[in-house]
């Protein structure tokens, strides 16, 4: 359950090309104006509208991004680039916050190798993804809930 009420919060992320498709000049098909909508063109059939699809958040990573002085990739000015802080206000803090709140929670990544599912799921140590995120924030909100009537226990099964 998320904060608009919907049982299940699908999203979309779109990641730069690496390096082999730089070589191969890839073309980039993807096409995300507003946050929600994702379109899809053909490249062999230029003439043909491209396919729309609606998310509850499609995040634009591909390409306006600047890397501050600690590494961490975020939105250069006038660009809707995601960063990882987003794509953890959005998806990572609804599942804490529900799981808070005593319901059972899951989040998923799906996607083709090399898509970018562990750079959102877990990231890197200058951009942390949603699991570190998450347990900073667990763990910060046990910090400020506890006190002597109140204990905490975390397990993690793996
Ligand atoms: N949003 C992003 N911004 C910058 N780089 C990204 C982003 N998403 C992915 N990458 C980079 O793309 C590469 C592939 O991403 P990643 O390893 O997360 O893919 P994966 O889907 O987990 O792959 P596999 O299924 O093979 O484990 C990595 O080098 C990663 O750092």
């Amino acid at each position: 359950m998320s904060d608009s009420g919907e049982t299940v919060v699908v999203a979309v992320r779109v990641r730069p090309f690496n390096d082999r498709e730089k070589e191969r000049n890839a073309q980039l098909i993807v096409n995300m104006p507003d946050g929600k909508s994702t379109s899809i063109s053909d490249p062999n059939a230029p003439n043909e509208e491209p396919k729309w699809f609606t998310f509850d958040y499609s995040y634009w990573s591909h390409d306006g991004y600047k890397e501050e002085k600690n590494g961490y990739l975020t939105a250069a000015s006038h660009s809707n680039y995601a960063d990882q802080k987003q794509v953890f206000e959005n998806l990572g803090k609804g599942v804490l916050d529900n799981a808070w709140n005593g319901y059972n929670c899951s989040l998923f990544a799906y996607g083709q190798t090399g898509s970018g599912k562990s750079y959102s799921i877990v990231g890197t140590k200058k951009n942390k993804g949603i699991i570190p995120l998450v347990c900073e924030e667990l763990f910060n909100r046990i910090e400020s809930t506890k006190s002597k009537d109140v204990e905490f226990q975390v397990i993690i099964i793996l």
